[in-house]
């Protein structure tokens, strides 16, 4: 990696890449240790150099800032008041484990520079070297990973019509890779979430400009994504001539892409990644389309904000974490292969129907741990003997769960069984060589097992017996001297002695030798002391040795495991997941969906899976029936009273249409389900506003890309299109959407469009698929009750005053509000819209239609037929504002400037006030 400075990151989490220019001249450092200390941070210049002095990491300068504010941690000075002083930071060596995650987090890329030799042993200044360059995307420490979840390295390429992106997850061994449209990298990227992407300096602009600043990310020299080198690189790892067999080498800029994560991981002194043993490739086409719009909309593994739950939440009774992060990828990769996905529902099925295999099958699968990453720290090297023994444990389940898989007479669940391996010998090494209660780490001793090796148990004898002998010595020499009260013992400075008090020292034998003087007694060795206690150290660190030699014979045997004990990580997690939805769907009266090739989308007392599981006891999910046909009921426009159930019923079709198709049981009585090929969703509008885009144009800009994208296989949800703009706008622009969708011959998608404006009902009249619901409330004593009943036909109004009192509005703006609708309605009744509306005057919906370049302009601007019928629409409030008025123009004025959506309720009231003022109210 070069050291010449990256330009400044704008991205808010972009990696500190600092050029050497920080770093203090070797000159200017005063000891042997600090220009040691240089020089090493000269090799990682943007990383924070933990740096090993003894039983301590030290930082220093920069670093030691940093990491005294992220690690709140003493920040001291090194050589204070001479000019070579620096700021000090430090934290014992054995508290790395909690320190180092907090590090990474922060988003810091952490060098550990450790000691190479004894520094017992060392002559001069101990040797020290990078171990370890921990970044936020390659980790392998327990602490920084979620076990729940992959932690993925990610490397992006812009190339020159496609790019192309790879994903690796070093702590699973899992490598990815895909190329496509900066769409498809972008719903990649939203879907897998990698804690740090790659990409060329010279991208940054790219990078940011099309997936925003919102990821971790490092810059890599403009070399590293060449072509031949890319290919170098991988067939090198991968011991192969071409990438052929991955079915990859025709993806140029993937294959630069996943080049460059291995470049990263060399950078990063990952080198033993033997368990990196294959490229996968992510196939565009074999998934469910679900733009990143959808993904966080349907809120699938994230939800949109604080304290709300999402979908994988309510799902997730997987039992190991291979299941756990294999069903976060099938969440957002449902599939669109119909016999894959009867597989995946035949096994539920199985599952479902037979309670008692469900739960033998989740009693084996319970104490299987986290079989993918033990064994990929074998691969690594870095496994340590209680997590060998974890992986025996793990194994052990293997056997009786392959048994009864193999005996469950289903055919999925038989062919998973000869895929688990119980790796026998395996298990029997680890368990036969390391004790039980090994420790955690090796160099301790006492990690073999007796009877293993004969030097071994002879110098554990000496060693350990030492107690025995040393009393066996004591009461000899009493008994020789006569001195009662003698004691042998130990300590660090003069090891092991006699020790005899001021009475009786002149009973001590002459060839006894003097040590220490106390206050009250007399310390002293002997010949017979002195080789024993050099017996002893010697046998203490033979032992180690040995125990080490050993343990590493058996980290080497199980090296030869890897591809095994992967592939049984591999179908444990398909296992895990397939039992998870068969516990869902048993606990929660799920239905298996009939899944095909068909036009229809027919669903039969659907309930939303997240929703019907938060609502407070007493209350009951109201579920509903919901049909769609690309031939027939293409569009269902769905109005209603706020707080009805409209974008329940929107978001609980997809969740439905997704569940299916990730081959899980939906919460429905029937549903059948036509391969659905992509969804989108345009919900709410308010939800960017952080980012300071206009609401409008971030609402424009996501439906110009669902119309852009469809096909008669897609399902379309839209809610409240364009109430980010005036009424007349808004209902122009969802009405040429509607009659869009609905002309359009290539693509009928199915489509869900709820919406307040109540004129769009009138489209059914010329559209012959366009059918109008509505969610039912009813109405007494002024009151409303919500019935959440999807019923055929349009609805009258909004009841938007009703939700104002139920929200605590004061009462006396709910009375003037409900005469102003009074008044309106009035209105309404005597003149038509056409007066105010001319629906063949330019929108700014038309601007971003124009805008559009794969549609025919033709089809996206309103059509005559509709400003017929726009022209027979009722007449809307826009009589009030007669212009001619100054103060009503005012006040017209003021309205139109106001953001609803950002006013708080004390706000709104005092601009009530202000407006009232207007009037002369
Ligand atoms: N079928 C249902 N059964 C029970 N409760 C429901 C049902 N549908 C919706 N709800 C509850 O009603 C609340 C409001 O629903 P939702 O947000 O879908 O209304 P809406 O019609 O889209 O309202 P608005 O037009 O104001 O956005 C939900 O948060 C949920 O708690």
């Amino acid at each position: 990696m070069s050291t010449t400075p990256a330009p400044a990151a704008k991205s808010k989490f972009a990696i500190k890449q600092l050029g050497p220019d920080h770093i203090k001249p070797e000159s200017v450092a005063d000891t042997p240790l600090m220009r040691q200390y240089y020089q090493l941070k000269q090799q990682h210049p943007g990383a924070l150099l933990l740096f090993r002095v003894g039983d301590f990491y030290e930082t220093f300068g920069e670093d030691a800032v940093t990491s005294a504010r992220i690690l709140d941690i003493t920040l001291t000075k090194r050589g204070a008041g001479t000019a070579s002083e620096v700021a000090l930071a430090g934290f014992p060596h054995h508290a790395l484990d909690t320190y180092l995650p907090k590090l990474v987090r922060a988003g810091q890329r952490v060098a550990i520079c450790d000691q190479l030799e004894d520094p017992k042993q060392a002559k001069g200044l101990v040797k020290r070297g990078i171990t370890e360059l921990v970044t936020p995307g390659v980790s392998l420490h327990d602490n920084t990973l979620e076990r729940r979840q992959n932690n993925y390295l990610a490397a992006v390429h812009f190339g020159k019509t496609e790019g192309g992106i790879s994903f690796l997850d070093i702590s699973t061994g899992e490598f990815l890779v895909a190329q496509g449209t900066i769409d498809y990298l972008g719903k990649l990227l939203q879907n897998f979430r990698p804690a740090e992407v790659l990409f060329c300096k010279r991208s940054r602009a790219d990078f940011e400009g099309s997936f925003g600043p919102d990821f971790c990310t490092y810059a890599l020299d403009e070399w590293v994504f060449g072509q031949d080198y890319a290919h170098d690189t991988l067939t090198r790892h991968f011991r192969t001539t071409s990438l052929k067999g991955f079915g990859v080498d025709n993806l140029k800029e993937g294959v630069i892409a996943a080049g460059c994560i291995l470049h990263y991981l060399a950078e990063t002194k990952h080198t033993d990644i033997q368990h990196v043993a294959s490229l996968g490739r992510l196939e565009e086409d074999k998934y469910v389309w679900l733009d990143r719009f959808t993904v966080r909309n349907l809120e699938l593994v994230q939800a949109q904000h604080p304290g709300g739950v999402p979908l994988i939440d309510i799902l997730d009774q997987t039992l190991t974490p291979m299941g756990a992060r294999l069903l976060r990828k099938w969440v957002v990769l449902p599939l669109k292969e119909v016999s894959q996905i009867q597989r995946r529902l035949d096994t539920v099925a199985a599952l479902v129907a037979d309670p008692e295999l469900l739960e033998e099958v989740q009693t084996h699968l319970r104490p299987i741990n986290d079989l993918e990453r033990l064994i990929s720290k074998v691969a690594v090297r870095r496994v340590n003997p209680r997590e060998l023994l974890q992986l025996a444990r793990a194994l052990e389940s293997i056997a009786p769960l392959r048994e009864k898989l193999a005996a469950s007479g289903v055919r999925a669940l038989e062919k998973l069984a000869d895929q688990l391996n119980p790796c026998a010998s395996l298990r029997k090494e680890i368990q036969s060589k390391i004790r039980p209660d090994a420790p955690l780490l090796t160099n301790q001793g006492h990690v073999i097992m007796d009877g293993i090796d004969a030097e071994l148990d002879e110098l554990r004898g000496l060693a350990f017996s030492g107690k025995d002998f040393l009393l066996k010595m004591q009461q000899r020499e009493q008994a020789a001297t006569g001195i009662s009260s003698l004691k042998v013992a130990y300590n660090k400075v003069f090891g092991y002695y006699l020790e005899v008090s001021n009475a009786h020292k002149n009973k001590v034998p002459a060839e006894w030798i003097r040590k220490q003087t106390l206050v009250n007694a007399e310390r002293y060795v002997t010949e017979e002391l002195k080789t024993y206690e050099e017996k002893i150290l010697n046998a203490e660190e033979q032992l180690f040795i040995i125990e080490s030699r050993i343990y590493q014979e058996v980290v080497l045997a199980a090296l030869d495991f890897v591809s095994q004990v992967q592939q049984n990580a591999r179908a444990i997690g398909v296992l895990d997941c397939l039992a998870s939805f068969a516990a869902t769907a048993r606990q929660y009266r799920y239905a298996r969906p009939v899944v095909n090739d068909g036009p229809m989308l027919d669903i039969k007392g659907g309930r939303h899976p997240v929703i019907e599981r938060q609502l407070p006891p007493g209350e009951s999910y109201i579920p509903n029936d919901l049909c769609l046909s690309q031939d027939d009921q293409q569009i269902v426009v769905i109005t209603g009273p706020n707080m009805a159930g409209k974008s329940a019923l929107l978001r609980q079709t997809a969740l439905i249409v997704l569940l299916a198709q990730i081959g899980s049981f939906v919460p429905a009585e029937e549903a059948t389900v036509g391969i659905i090929d992509k969804i989108f969703t345009r919900v709410g509008a308010s939800d960017n506003l952080s980012k300071g885009e206009s609401t409008f144009m971030v609402e424009m800009t996501e439906t110009a890309s669902i119309l852009n994208n469809l096909s008669s296989r897609s399902l379309v949800l839209m809610d409240e299109i364009g109430r980010g703009t005036s009424t007349y706008d808004g209902i122009s622009i969802a009405w040429a959407i509607v009659e869009h969708l609905h002309n359009n011959p290539k693509a009928r998608a199915k489509t869900l469009f709820a919406t307040h404006y109540h004129e769009l009902n009138q489209l059914a009249d010329d559209c012959p698929r366009v059918r109008n619901y509505h969610v039912a409330v009813q109405e007494a004593d002024g009151r409303v009750l919500f019935l959440r009943k999807l019923r055929p036909g349009g609805s009258e109004h909004s009841f938007g005053i009703h939700v104002a009192r139920m929200a605590g509005m004061p009462p006396a703006v709910v009375l003037r509000a409900n005469e102003i609708m009074h008044h309106l309605e009035q209105e309404r009744t005597q003149t038509g819209l056409a007066e105010a509306v001319d629906p063949s005057a330019p929108t700014e919906f038309d601007e971003v239609l124009a805008g559009l370049d794969e549609q025919p302009k033709a089809s996206a601007q309103p059509k005559p037929r509709a400003t017929t019928a726009v022209a027979s629409a009722p007449k809307v409030q826009l009589s009030m504002f007669e212009p001619s008025d100054p103060a009503l123009e005012r006040l017209r004025e003021l309205l139109q400037t106001l953001d609803i959506n950002t006013l708080t309720p004390i706000e709104a009231l005092l601009k009530l006030q202000e407006l009232k003022g207007v009037v002369g109210a």
